[in-house]
């Protein structure tokens, strides 16, 4: 039997999958690293710790599957998005990675606007300069860390500079490349109009290549610290959402995802690249070639969740803390939540925007206040779906994945507020199980990523809105709308409070 491994270089942990050609899962494991918050907005991470973890889970993935490591055939990542990894010019790292959820960079987005124009970041890149996206962390950098700037030689987002250590090569794809800012999503190309307007060497960026291209084979540096042999292929990989989505089977038109993780995703699969969403999701090149996707984020999805749980449930897990969820009505007795714990994206790209409880009395328990969280961060991703939907997609059902896809409770939420038909899994991998199949794909496996979808997804579970209960979540939906623009100015004003 012959095997590929998928791994997940996530935010709050790298996960591996080992599969076999028949699409069955045959181990997992998974390793964590930390998050660095230096400053209120400041969201890093050290690269030399995705190396260390991903090759200890590596090496827990070979031993504990018990299979030889010359039948691994190919491997191939998924990564965080929009992250900056700088190299100089004996490709030694510079400084830690800014990460996507780094939000200091809003003085720079206005800038691009100033260099570039609203409309022609747009018609070229087909997004919006965000905070999150790699070119304003580059600007960020360039003014405030000149001498580390300087040095720069090459630019990587966070899978790149893991395959690079793992086989010495170094390249983007496009759907990663996407999120930079950088990219002509349309053509396919770096732009090189945006790199001299922005006064950026476009030599800088890496070269471009297909995600299910092979790139190379593990050197003997990361054979020696993993077992694997110097013959498995590496393929280029995508980006977690692009995976994610290939994970899920989102591979035609009409088919949408919800993925729950650190942040909140709504994906739609797009077939076509001159579409005008004029900038209000996300839109990006596909992992599938010549596919595309457009895509709403809420910055805080799980976060919110794990930060209430960490902060107010210390010693209970996810399933302990949302166990009594079903036990409070919908609308959760008048309390009202809004996740904007380090800001938003979609529909909001709003920075200093801050979260609230609206409603508290007396009598709320705390598990009032985990299923307002819970309604909170569901009605955060419909306003994602309700702009696709504004925009002509029928949206008929939606295939959630991510640890928020784990409480049937949240599933049965999310088909009510969503209002369609919400698919579960049989496998949460989701983009691990996409960039293995970005591999069995590569490998030849398959001849083609929707065959491979036919063989490695099926459905554990589906998940229809509870008619009395669409028009009641309607109602507070309309009314959670109206929170952000009631606390934009406030959560302005408390800005100079907040911690420095
Ligand atoms: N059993 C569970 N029930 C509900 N939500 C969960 C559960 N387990 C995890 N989660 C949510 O999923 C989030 C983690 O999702 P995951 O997809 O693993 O994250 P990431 O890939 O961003 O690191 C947690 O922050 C939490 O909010
Ligand atoms: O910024 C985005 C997408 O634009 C995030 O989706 C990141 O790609 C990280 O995702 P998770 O670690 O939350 O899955």
């Amino acid at each position: 039997m012959k095997y590929i491994i998928g791994i997940d270089l996530g935010t709050s942990a790298v996960k591996t999958v080992l599969v076999n050609t028949k699409g069955e899962i045959c181990a997992e494991a998974s390793k964590n690293y930390p998050l660095l918050h230096e400053k209120t907005g400041y969201s890093e991470q050290n690269p030399e710790e995705w190396i260390q973890q991903t090759a200890s889970a590596l090496n827990e993935l070979i031993s504990k599957s018990g299979v030889r490591p010359e039948d691994i055939e190919g491997i191939s990542y998924s990564g965080q998005m929009h992250g900056l990894v700088l190299l100089d010019k004996n490709h030694n790292l510079l400084r830690h990675a800014i990460l996507w959820n780094d939000t200091r960079t809003t003085a720079q987005c206005h800038q691009l606007y100033e260099m570039i124009g609203e409309k022609r970041l747009l018609e070229i890149t087909k997004n919006q300069a965000l905070e999150g996206f790699t070119l304003p962390k580059l600007l960020w950098v360039k003014e405030h860390e000149p001498e580390i700037f300087d040095q720069a030689a090459v630019f990587m987002l966070p899978k790149d500079y893991l395959r690079f250590k793992m086989t010495g090569l170094i390249h983007s794809e496009y759907s990663d490349a996407a999120g930079t800012l950088l990219l002509n999503v349309g053509e396919k190309k770096w732009s090189e109009e945006l790199c001299q307007l922005v006064g950026i060497d476009i030599s800088i960026c890496p070269s471009l290549v297909e995600s299910s291209e092979c790139v190379g084979t593990i050197n003997e540096e990361f054979s020696q610290k993993t077992g694997l042999t110097l013959s498995t292929k590496v393929f280029a990989g995508g980006a977690d959402n692009a995976c994610g989505a290939i994970g899920a089977g989102i591979l035609s038109s009409g088919e949408t995802l919800c993925s729950i993780g650190t942040s909140g995703v709504v994906l739609s699969y797009e077939e076509r690249n001159d579409r005008d969403f004029a900038g209000k999701v996300h839109y990006f090149n596909h992992g599938k070639e010549n596919a595309f996707y457009t895509m709403g984020v809420t910055l805080s999805a799980g976060h919110s969740l794990s930060w209430f749980r960490d902060n107010f449930a210390e010693n209970e897990s996810f399933e302990e803390l949302l166990a009594d969820i079903n036990n409070v009505p919908i609308g959760s007795n008048g309390l009202l939540f809004t996740p904007y714990l380090v800001g938003e994206r979609t529909p909001h790209a709003d920075a200093t925007i801050r979260g609230s409880f609206i409603g508290m009395d007396a009598s709320h328990k705390k598990r009032d206040f985990t299923r307002a969280v819970i309604e909170g961060i569901t009605f955060s991703l419909n306003e994602s779906i309700e702009i696709i939907r504004e925009n002509g997609k029928e949206i008929t059902s939606i295939v959630s994945i991510g640890g928020g896809a784990k409480n049937d409770s949240w599933l049965q939420i999310q088909a009510d507020v969503f209002n369609t038909k919400i698919i579960k899994l049989s496998t949460e991998q989701g983009p691990a199980l996409g960039a293995a199949m970005l591999a069995a794909y590569g490998c030849g496996w398959y001849n083609s990523l929707e065959e491979c979808a036919d063989l490695f997804i099926s459905t554990s579970k589906t998940y229809q809105p509870k008619l009395e209960n669409v028009p009641v979540y309607k109602q507070l939906y309309a009314l959670y709308k109206e929170v952000y623009y009631q606390t934009k100015d406030l959560s302005k004003r408390l800005n100079q409070f907040s911690r420095k």
